[in-house]
């Protein structure tokens, strides 16, 4: 049996959404395979109560309801609260205008004890108190809920997870419906399957919502969820991310300073640019955001390989690759400073970089971001056109290499050689030199907002898309990798939480 976790389970249902299935379907299948089932394994169970939190979990439990007396069941209904979330708001004030249908609210144990005989009246109960949502140990009135529901004589039907039960390690940290049937939605969560979970759990069925394969490969709104943007009150330069970029040469300045200004509007506190002298003046040049440190000579050599190891401890990524070119012994310092660095600082490599890297076995935290001609150059391998096929190529050889590999195009593929996401947003206007360079940025930034590099260049490659979208819907082909910069803040506010934390709290 298929399992997924309930984050990859938030994952897959936003981005279900962003293919352009409403969240709302989701919900309105998830309650009627409730009510499908009820009515199947209790055909002459007449009285129906539902125990419904505030959250989708209840949702789900408003529409059941709903189906359920619209078959012909007499259908009471406990709500922990009204719901907050937009959905099982609407499912809630559906459920409350069925004059057939009886909602008493108990937002207090004492409220609860009060309705005991609704518990006894059922020869069903729905519990559609907690599901996935779950977090931290249960507060009032849910724990008096669970504990009410237990004591009833009726069978339980849990909606997704036995409210109680932790959907990802299937642990009950203090107490969880005994359910007797448990619809679980899409996929089974995995705590539903550990052993010490079948008291809980019951009989198990897994039921399809809608939610298309596509949602679990897509990038999407749901994979910021992977990223933390939020800042702490008392926060201090550093905390949100240092990016190195070791990049340029005596023909190449801009690269390096892409990747940089591109990191920093992605949202990190420092990017310096480690480049041989002529770019690195060039750098400072070009204004007083970006930190140049000028590195002896035309090109990257050598000789410099101790000197950026060294500056390199004081940063949290090093993107290395864009501006190098590939002449004298830059590929040798390239490799030299990709051996000492692989597995110990969480490293992109792009571009130039990548040229050098044939042959060579990443470690810990490393994402490469080669075009499809790159790609030939580090693997030998063409990348297959077809979609399938590519994704394919990608994740056998990001496995065999050990790295995150972003293979950039039309569709970004990318893959830590076991799991595959694909990236639908860009423009053709894009293929404009740069984008990739600000694409590398994105890359190191979002490494210091996550420890999973898969997530750190999905994401990336879809804002970069995104920004190159909306730099398009103003300028048409006429873009320059410059104008995404700007649009990158906007892109991320759109999707991501950026909350102030109190200081107080811990990390
Ligand atoms: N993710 C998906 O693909 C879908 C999810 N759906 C439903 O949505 C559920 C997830 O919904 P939510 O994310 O809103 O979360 P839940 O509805 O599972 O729980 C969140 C609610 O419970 C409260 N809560 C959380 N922990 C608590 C605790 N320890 N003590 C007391 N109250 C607590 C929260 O304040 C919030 O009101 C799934 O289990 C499923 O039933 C369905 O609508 C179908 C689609
Ligand atoms: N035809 C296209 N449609 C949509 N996006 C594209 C297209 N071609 C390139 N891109 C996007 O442009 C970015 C950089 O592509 P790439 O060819 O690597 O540029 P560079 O040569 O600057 O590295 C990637 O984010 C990629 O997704
Ligand atoms: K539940």
């Amino acid at each position: 049996m298929e399992v997924i976790t309930s984050l990859e389970m938030y994952v897959a249902d936003r981005n279900a959404e962003w293919l352009g299935v409403p969240r709302l379907v989701l919900m309105e299948n998830a309650g009627a395979a409730v009510a499908r089932n009820i009515l199947k394994k209790y055909p002459h169970a007449s009285r129906v109560l539902a125990v419904c939190g505030t959250g989708d979990n209840g949702g789900d439990g408003y529409v059941a309801v709903r189906h359920l007396h619209a078959a012909g069941k007499e259908v009471r209904v406990i709500a922990l609260g009204e719901p907050r979330e937009e959905l099982a708001a609407r499912n809630y004030q559906a459920v409350k205008r069925l004059w057939g249908v009886e909602v008493a609210v108990a937002q207090s144990p004492l409220e609860l004890l009060a309705l005991q005989d609704w518990l006894m009246w059922a020869d069903v109960i729905i519990d559609a108190v907690l599901g996935t949502g779950i977090r931290g140990a249960l507060r009032e009135p849910h724990a008096t809920a669970i504990e009410l529901m237990n004591i009833a004589p009726a069978p339980k039907v849990a909606v997704d997870v036995p409210s109680g039960l932790d959907p990802d390690t299937g642990e009950v940290r203090d107490k969880a419906v005994k359910a007797a049937l448990t619809v679980t939605f899409h996929k089974a969560k995995k705590g539903l399957l550990a052993p010490s979970a079948a008291r809980y759990v019951g009989e198990l069925v897994v039921e399809p919502i809608g939610i298309p394969p596509e949602a679990e490969v897509v990038v999407g709104p749901g994979d910021f969820a992977y990223l933390n943007f939020s800042r702490r009150a008392d926060s201090k330069k550093g905390d949100h991310g240092r990016v190195l970029v070791v990049g340029g040469s005596l023909e190449y300045s801009g690269a390096p300073v892409l990747v940089a200004k591109a990191a920093l509007r992605a949202g990190v506190d420092l990017a310096v640019v480690a480049a041989p002298e002529p770019a690195a003046y060039a750098a400072k040049a070009m204004g007083p955001d970006i930190i140049a440190v000028p590195l002896e000579g035309p090109r990257l050599s050598l000789k410099h390989v101790d000197r950026i190891a060294s500056l390199a401890e004081r940063f949290d990524v090093v993107a290395i690759g864009p501006g190098l070119g590939t002449e004298g012994e830059t590929p040798d310092a390239v490799r030299e400073i990709f051996r000492r660095l692989t597995g110990r600082k969480p490293l992109v490599a792009d571009a130039d970089a990548l040229k050098a890297l044939r042959g060579e076995k990443a470690a810990g935290i490393t994402v490469y971001t080669p075009h499809a001609g790159e790609f030939k150059a580090l693997t030998g391998v063409d990348p297959p056109h077809g979609l399938r096929e590519r994704v394919e190529v990608v994740r056998q050889h990001a496995s065999s290499i050990g790295a995150v590999i972003l293979l950039k195009g039309r569709y970004d593929v990318i893959s830590d050689g076991s799991r595959v996401k694909v990236n639908t947003t860009g423009t053709p206007a894009m293929t404009v030199g740069g984008t990739g360079d600000v694409l590398t940025g994105l890359v190191a930034s979002f490494l210091t907002k996550t420890t999973n590099p898969l997530e750190a260049a999905a994401v990336a490659a879809f804002v970069n898309g995104l920004a190159g979208e909306e730099a398009a819907a103003q300028l048409g082909f006429h873009i320059t990798a410059s104008d995404l910069l700007d649009k990158i803040p906007g892109v991320i506010r759109k999707f991501a939480r950026e909350d102030v934390t109190p200081a107080s709290s811990r990390a």
